[in-house]
Formats: C-alpha cells, structure tokens, sequence
C-alpha cells in the first residue's frame, strides 16, 4: 500500500478511505478538462466470444491464426503471440488437455479468471516482475461483497470456481478465494472498448478500480487499446474526489440506482440520484422512460391518475387510459420478438421502423427507449444498407435526445456528431458537415485526448472539410 501511494503521489493523486464509500482516489493537485489523471495497463484481460479477435491486439481479421496448441486463442500474427507467451504458455497447457465440450465452457470471465492465477504465480517467481501499480496484492485489496451476494449468484461463482480447479489443476487453488475472486471481477472489472465505445473485451484495472462512482462524473474512463485513461472532462479541484460513472447514466434516476444496487451493491448519493421524488426528477424520469401525450402538438408529459386507471398529461390534462397503452406496449412485444428473426438488415431496418413508430405513439419524445431504436436504425442503415441520406435522418433525431441526457464532455455527444459530420459530408453538405465536426471535435479532444490517432483523424478530416468549403467558395467568386 505504501508503494502504491508513492507512485500516486507521483501523479498528484492520493487514496482516502470514505466512511459511505470505501477506498476512494483525491485530485492532490487541480485537473482541468481533458488532463489525463491515471492510465493503467491490465492486470489481466481477455477479448470478447463474440466474434473470433487477437488474444494480444483484439483486432478482429481475416489473417487470425488459431494457436495450434490449445486450439482456442486466436492470434493476428507472430508479434501478438510472442508478447502474450510468457502468460499463454501455462494457460495454453491447461486449456489444451479439455475436450471440447469442456473448452466450450471456457468463457471469456473464465479465462480472466485463469489468468489471474497465472499472472500471480509468474509474479510469486518472479518470471513476471511487479511493480507498485502492477502486483497481486492489489488483486486481494479489491472489494468483493461476497456477504451481499444471494444464494443463487453464489452457487453460479462456486461452479465457476470449481471449472478453475479442474482447468488449472493445481493444488494450491482455493475454491473459495476463487469464488470470492469472481464476485470482485463483477464490481471491479472493466468492459474494454474501442474509440468508438464498440466493446472489445473485459480487463482488471486494479488502480483504476479504486474511482468511485457518480451518475454526474468529473472523469471519464476509455482505452487506448488496452490502456485504460482516466481523463478528466470538469475542473477537478486539488483534494476533490476523481469520479467516473460505471453505468450508461441516461437512464430515470430509479433505474440507475437499481444497476448499481444490483451489480455494484450499494445506494448512489450523488447529486442526481439525492434529487429522487424530487418534482424535477419525477419530471425528468417521467420524460426518460415514461408515456407522450395522447395530442402530438402536446410536448407535456404524463403521470399515473391517482385511481391507477390511466396517465395524465401534466401540461395539458388528457388522460391517457391503461388498456390503450397496454395494447400498444404489446404490439411493440410482438413486433421486438420478429427482430431476431429477420433474416436480412434490409428487413431488420423495417421491423424497427414498425417498433419506431409504434414506440412514437406510446413514449415521449425524449424518451431514452425511443432514442435506443433510432440508434439500431441508425446503425444497420449506415454499417449495412448504406444508405447515408436515411443515416443522416435519424442521426439528427437522436442529437438532441443525447443533448438533453448528457454533460457537454461526453463521449456518446461527441460521436454522434461525428457521425453527423462525416454523413453529412458524404452527402455533399460541407457547411454543416463543418459545424457537426468541429462540435465532434471540441468534445473529444477532452474525452478522447488530443494526441489519439484518433482524435487526429478527426482534426484532420476537420481540416480537409474546411479546405473543401474555401475552395468551393473561391470557385464560387471566380
Ligand atoms: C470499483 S470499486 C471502487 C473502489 C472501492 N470504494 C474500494 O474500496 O475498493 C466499486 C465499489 O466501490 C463502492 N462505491 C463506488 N462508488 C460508490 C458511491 N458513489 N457510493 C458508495 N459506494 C461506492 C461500492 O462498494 C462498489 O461496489
């Protein structure tokens, strides 16, 4: 722990221990919008089952190479494989005496959990070396709630654990620290993504798991590849908490204090989540996830009739009855259940047309469930059909709807007006294609950081836009 708090300190930052929150990191200097305040590498990490990806660089191709050994890590090329050797080679021995049943079961959290192992064996003989920021007993300082956990969770950590015994067969391993290990991995691990937030895999971060929580973050987590940087997107005065938030905070203030009670165990104080039952939040969360008024001129929105027979609009007085919204929320059942059958992107985009439009009916305008529609619309419109004209409609859709739910700096905002900005260009409309990415552009170069290849990219395609729109206009004058 003394280690860990010199190399901290070497970085301006230090740990507390709060009463209500358990071990905490403090801004020991002032951190403006965009600083890095902690990077870290992972402990342990492992791609995604999705799709087949490098076990080293994630990247997901054609040229993926199976290890011919274990016969279930894939590998981009030789230079991903040598990096990861010195973990994979016990890892390798264990998975490959499995049959294939048996590796079938062998899931990404499962095989975090065999590297933790691994990891901390090589560091115990020192074939991997430690240092203060990378050591096992930062692995055991983690919280686990293993007294909070119910029964059934439990018995799920202990099959898990007792899959490790047989992988590994080592004698040493305790079941019990196995299962107690998974319970930390559920509140501490971090979902790995790439610049555009699309997950690639799952890593321990035992530093960086020690920021606490806030549905109002001064910080925001991402990686750069696998290096999680926690970047600063408020003023973060010297001795204030460093805050990020662990769940998508556009959800009604109910709905997040549900996931982080039910996967992190405890009760938000922050000051969105003191503000419940408060007029603006019953407004807010109403608005979120609640019903439109039946007049589509109305912007008002609805709360349940004190006999429970319906819900009324607070802006205008029309009552809208449960049996009509009950029919319409079961239409959209029956047409969500078609999605998974849809056997081409052309007919996926029309069965979410239909929900679109039933859900118009149904929630209010900002509503966070109709803002999640137009997204997968929005998505299989531009990754599949191409068709940027319709792309570019619902993008603009969902621009404000992201507006109203988050801060100024955050991530989602600041792609979605890439997105707007690069479809807007490829449609030949440089004035607004220049106005969407210079927006991308003030808010990622402090969520992302100004030196990602990334952000570069974006500056750059900033400038040729720009160049494009002085050329045209001296066309123009000539
Ligand atoms: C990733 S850890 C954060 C570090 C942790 N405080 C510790 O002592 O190691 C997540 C856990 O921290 C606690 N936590 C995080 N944010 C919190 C908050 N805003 N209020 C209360 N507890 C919080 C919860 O126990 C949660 O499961």
């Amino acid at each position: 722990m003394e280690d860990l708090k010199a190399a901290l300190r070497d970085r301006c930052l230090t740990v507390a221990s709060l009463p209500e929150k358990g071990r905490s990191l403090l801004a020991a200097t002032d951190f403006h919008p965009g600083q890095v305040i902690l990077s870290q590498e992972p402990y342990v990490f492992a791609p995604n089952a999705a799709e087949p990806r490098c076990d080293g660089c994630f990247a997901t191709s054609a040229r993926l190479r199976k290890c011919s050994a274990c016969q279930a890590v894939w590998y981009c090329g030789s230079s991903c494989q040598k990096s990861e050797w010195k973990m994979h080679r016990l890892e390798c021995m264990a998975l490959a005496r499995l049959d294939k049943e048996k590796r079938k079961s062998v899931t990404p959290s499962i095989r975090l959990m065999i590297k933790l192992y691994i990891r901390r064996k090589l560091q115990d003989e020192k074939i991997i070396s430690t240092t203060a920021m990378d050591n096992y007993s930062l692995v055991d300082a983690l919280v686990s709630h293993m007294s909070e956990i119910n029964e059934k969770q439990l018995v799920l950590y202990a099959q898990m654990a007792n899959l490790i015994n047989i992988i590994l067969q080592w004698p040493e391993i305790n079941i019990k620290e196995v299962a107690e290990n998974f319970s930390k991995l559920s509140c501490n691990a971090h979902t790995i993504c790439d610049s555009e937030l699309r997950p690639l895999g799952t890593g321990l971060y035992p530093v960086i798991s020690i920021i606490n929580h806030s549905c109002l973050p001064n910080a925001v987590l991402l990686f750069e590849g696998r290096t999680a940087v926690v970047r600063a997107v408020q003023h973060i005065p010297q001795g204030s908490e460093v805050l990020i938030s662990y769940i998508e905070t556009a959800g009604s203030t109910t709905t997040r204090l549900k996931s982080l009670r039910e996967q992190y165990h405890f009760a938000c104080a922050c000051p969105r989540c003191a503000k419940l039952g408060q007029p603006d939040d019953i407004k807010e969360s109403a608005i979120l996830e609640g019903y439109r008024c039946e007049d589509d001129r109305c912007s008002g929105f609805l709360l349940r009739d004190s006999e429970k027979q319906g819900f009324v609009c607070q802006q205008c007085g029309r009552v809208r009855k449960k049996e009509e919204i009950r029919g319409i929320a079961s239409e959209i059942k029956l047409m969500s259940e078609r999605t998974s059958s849809s056997t081409s992107p052309s007919q996926a985009v029309s069965i979410y047309k239909m929900i679109e439009n039933l859900q118009g009916k149904l929630y209010h305008p900002s509503s966070i469930i109709l803002l999640q529609t137009r997204e997968k619309i929005l998505k299989a419109t531009l990754m599949d059909l191409q068709d940027w004209k319709e792309a570019l409609v619902y993008c603009k859709l969902t621009i404000p709807v992201y507006e109203r739910v988050y801060p100024g700096y955050h991530p989602l905002l600041g792609l979605q007006y890439y997105t707007s900005g690069k479809l807007e260009w490829l449609l030949d409309d440089t004035g607004n294609a220049i106005k969407s990415l210079t927006k991308a552009v003030d808010i990622l170069r402090v969520t992302h950081g100004t030196n990602t290849e990334f952000v570069r990219e974006l500056v750059m395609k900033l400038e040729e836009a720009r160049a494009e729109a002085s050329h045209n206009l001296s066309c123009a004058d000539e």
